[in-house]
Formats: C-alpha cells, sequence, structure tokens
C-alpha cells in the first residue's frame, strides 16, 4: 500500500531542545488521521515539516512519494490544501469584499488573489461546493460578511478547489457554536469521500468523528500512540497524554469524554 506520509527517526531540534522527538510515523492510503497533543506538545511543529515550511534536523521524510532532500517542494505543496485559522486572519485584509464565490474560486490558483481567467468548468465546481457545503443562502455576498461558521466552510472549499491529496485542518472548529461545529465535522465525510486524506489538528476529542480512522498522540514532542483510534483513545492513554483523569464513552464511532474515574 503507498504511503501518503512517512516520517522515519524525525527530530527538530530548536537549540539543544527537541522540539520533536525521534518521530516515525507512517500515514497509508485510505486512512484519515486526527493530530491530538496539549498546547506545546508539537503538533503545529510536526505540520510544518509535513507541509516542507521546517526541514527536520534528522531523519527521512516523505509525503505523497516525495522525499525531502530530493523533491521540489513547491510542487508538493500544490497537492496539500491548509485551512487554519491563521489563514482566516490573511484574508481579513485582501478578500474581504470578494464575493464568497470569488474566495472559493481563488483555490484554483496558488495565489490568494484572483488574478487569472477562470474557466466555465471551475466556475461550475465552486458553484457545486456551495450547495453540497449548504452555502447557497450567502450567494453573492461578500466574505466579510459571512459568519464564522460559513467562512470556514468557505475555505474549506476553497481548499478543495485544487483537489489536493492532503488536505491539513488545523482546529477548524475553534470559536465555534454547537450547529456550526457539527456543521464542519459532518464535511469530513464529504471531504474523505473525494479520495482527499484529511490531517485533523483538534484538542477536543469528540471532534473525531466517524470518518476519521487513526489518531496521532503527541506528549511533549514525542508519538505517546499512533494507530486505529479505538486502540488510541484509551481511558489510560489519553489520561496519561493529557494529565487528568479522562474516560472516554463511545457513541456511533464518537469519542465522547468525562472527567474522574
Ligand atoms: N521556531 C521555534 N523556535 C523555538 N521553539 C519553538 C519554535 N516553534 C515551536 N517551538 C516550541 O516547540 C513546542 C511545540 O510547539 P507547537 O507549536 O508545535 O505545539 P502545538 O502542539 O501546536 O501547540 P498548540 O496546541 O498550543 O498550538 C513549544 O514549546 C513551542 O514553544
Amino acid at each position: 500500500m503507498t504511503a501518503m506520509i512517512r516520517m522515519r527517526n524525525v527530530s527538530w531540534m530548536r537549540g539543544t531542545r527537541a522540539i520533536l522527538h525521534e518521530i516515525d510515523w507512517e500515514v497509508k492510503e485510505g486512512e484519515q488521521w486526527a493530530i491530538l497533543g496539549l498546547n506545546g506538545s508539537g503538533k503545529t511543529s510536526l505540520l510544518n515539516i509535513v507541509t516542507g515550511y521546517q526541514y527536520p534536523t534528522r531523519g527521512e521524510v516523505e509525503v505523497l512519494g516525495y522525499r525531502f532532500g530530493q523533491a521540489s517542494l513547491p510542487e508538493l505543496r500544490r497537492h496539500i490544501g491548509f485551512v487554519s485559522s491563521s489563514l482566516l486572519d490573511q484574508f481579513h485584509d485582501t478578500l474581504q469584499t470578494e464575493t464568497v464565490e470569488n474566495v472559493i474560486l481563488s483555490g484554483t490558483f496558488a495565489t490568494i488573489g484572483l488574478y487569472d481567467a477562470v474557466t466555465d468548468h471551475e466556475r461550475a465546481k465552486a458553484a457545486s461546493f456551495m450547495e453540497a457545503f449548504r452555502l447557497q443562502a450567502v450567494r453573492g455576498k461578500p466574505y466579510g460578511t459571512l459568519s464564522q461558521g460559513e467562512k470556514r466552510k468557505a475555505l474549506i472549499a476553497r481548499a478543495l478547489m485544487a483537489n489536493p491529496k492532503l488536505l491539513i485542518l488545523d482546529e477548524p472548529t475553534v470559536g465555534l457554536d454547537l450547529l456550526a461545529r457539527e456543521d464542519i465535522l459532518s464535511l469530513m465525510t464529504q471531504i474523505t469521500a473525494r479520495s482527499c486524506h484529511v490531517l485533523y489538528v483538534t484538542h477536543y476529542i469528540e471532534e473525531i468523528v466517524e470518518s476519521i480512522t487513526h489518531v496521532l498522540l503527541l506528549q511533549d514532542g514525542r508519538i505517546a500512540a499512533a494507530g486505529r483510534k479505538e486502540d488510541v483513545l484509551t481511558n489510560e492513554r489519553l489520561s496519561e497524554a493529557f494529565r487528568l483523569p479522562i474516560r472516554v464513552h463511545w457513541e456511533h464511532g464518537r469519542p465522547w469524554v468525562s472527567l474522574g474515574r
């Protein structure tokens, strides 16, 4: 089976400190991963290595068949979609006054603006995302007037315009109400059905919905556990990683947690 991501003995040092320590991790084709860990456990640093924005101090990295050190990173990045809250901030200045359709269409290009000619096929594709993501009610509206939940959905649709093989969702539900959060989570099934692999970074265990198959649990820059979510999300492992007595309950393939033994 092809590996989407393969890391062998990867460490990332800053001064004498190992921010990531001897990471051995493989994401195989068809697997959908969530990345969990306390603040400062190394999640962002790991994503920076996957996208080639940081180079590991030691170890080997291969993403989508591109081996770091030999591959062209700009070419690799064309196959990776990224949605994070820092992207939202960038959009504040640039595309605030553009319509939501244009923001989604801008995902066809590597640039943030809409500088190239758009084909009918791309317009139809953006329109189908508007419908699938239930954004019809905001058709024609400036991006800046959308609710936080609508903005996140538009940004996910934007990232999908380029048909990424890997979509990184870095805490996409932060600050959303319950309804908007469930709306984003329900998109996950649609996204994974597009033969797109998701890396879903979250602080909330209950966001590891049915379509997520695997979990990487980071603790102090090391892998505390990695594998099928049923094997990783156990009372013992989570209690240790989060330094709290955690109990997991499963409902329809989705874990919920409570505190206390
Ligand atoms: N460029 C850097 N130089 C020095 N230290 C760094 C650098 N980047 C990250 N760190 C440190 O590495 C550790 C891991 O940071 P990272 O941002 O990867 O954690 P995280 O799990 O994403 O945290 P959060 O959940 O708060 O976003 C932190 O202690 C952070 O201060």
